[in-house]
């Protein structure tokens, strides 16, 4: 459904904008229906940005974004108002989301008149309250009233409603559950989980790996703007090659294990490990001239600056990922 293929965005910096700044790089990934990707890496490695171009609302410097085999980096107006039907985002502060001097229905309603405009009133209630109904809202409690006499995480409800009122086919979630308090986050979980069920595709943006863990079939692990390690959740949470996710994973409080214990674990890893480059090895098993490859212009590697190093889990250069280059020049 979504593919994403060497995306690239370099922010132009500095008072005259004479500076560049190179938030994402060389980014490929993908997400089917009824798939959850969560996107995960620490503040600043470029998640937001991956999710706001995916939303159109940023342009792209490189790459392509391709939805269902169609290019949509650059989309005429009416062409992004058929995309938006499709593909819609919801993001961390769902109080500004909403204008606090109007009540919510006023989100609802500007829906109504871009996109449902000759849908006759009796018909668009029923709609709306079929939205409610699938996020878990009553009606009554929610509709009518002004954004501050509603919780987060009912306006962040409202907002996924609003979303499902356009029977989209993928949400971009960015952030959607940290300003949540943790019983509120679960229930907007499961929501993803059921809305999952029904076949909608989500690329979850997250800092946090355990959310990350929780809810996604596959993870991208995103290090300074560049995809470090990819795979199925349970391949990359289990066995994670690149020192990065290592560190990431490392750093999440384990309830079911004694800190020595987790530490035990990481360190027999870190010793196996020490000193490899799994991406560099994997590339010599492959009898690839690492050299030759590159001088030829060519990606040296199954993905963009990344091996498979077991079947569907990708890993990158182990130091590419600092802001040294390669030892290897890839
Ligand atoms: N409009 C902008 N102009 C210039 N630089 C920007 C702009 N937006 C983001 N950046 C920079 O791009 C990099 C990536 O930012 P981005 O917001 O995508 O990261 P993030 O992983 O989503 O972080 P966070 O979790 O804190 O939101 C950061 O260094 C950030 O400072």
């Amino acid at each position: 459904m979504l593919t994403i293929e060497a995306l690239d965005k370099v922010y132009k910096t500095g008072t005259f904008g004479t500076s560049d700044l190179h938030a994402v790089r060389q980014v490929s990934l993908d997400v089917q229906r009824g798939e959850v990707v969560s996107l995960i890496g620490e503040s600043g490695s470029g998640k937001s940005t991956i999710g706001k171009m995916v939303l159109h609302l940023l342009d792209s410097t490189g790459g392509s974004i391709t939805f269902d085999g169609r290019d949509v980096t650059r989309l005429g107006f009416r062409a992004r108002r058929d995309y938006y039907r499709k593909v819609q985002g919801v993001f961390q502060d769902p109080f500004s989301s909403f204008n606090p001097i109007f009540k919510v229905d006023r989100t609802f309603e500007t829906l109504r008149r871009s996109y449902f405009p000759r849908v006759s009133g009796a018909a668009w209630r029923e709609k709306l309250e079929e939205a409610l109904g699938a996020v878990s809202l009553e009606p009554g409690d929610t509709l009518g009233k002004f954004p501050h006499q509603l919780s987060g995480g009912q306006l962040q409800r409202l907002l996924i409603a609003r979303a499902l009122l356009l029977d989209i086919e993928l949400l971009v979630a960015d952030e959607i559950i940290s300003m949540l308090d943790a019983s509120t986050r679960i229930d907007v979980l499961n929501l993803l989980g059921e809305l999952k069920g029904r076949g909608l595709g989500i690329l979850f943006v997250t800092h946090d790996l355990s959310l990350g863990n929780y809810v996604s079939d596959r993870v991208v692990i995103l290090y300074k703007g560049r995809v470090v390690e990819r795979g199925a959740t349970a391949a990359v949470f289990d066995d994670p090659l690149h020192p990065y996710t290592r560190d990431l994973l490392a750093s999440v409080p384990h309830l079911d294990r004694t800190w020595e214990e987790v530490e035990a674990e990481e360190s027999a890893r870190s010793a196996r490990l020490a000193g490899r480059c799994l991406y560099h090895e994997a590339l010599a098993a492959q009898g690839r001239a690492l050299g030759d490859e590159v001088a030829a212009g060519n990606t040296p590697a199954d993905d963009v600056g990344l091996v498979e190093h077991a079947p569907g889990h990708f890993v990158g250069c182990f130091r590419k990922a600092a802001d040294e280059e390669c030892p290897a020049g890839v």
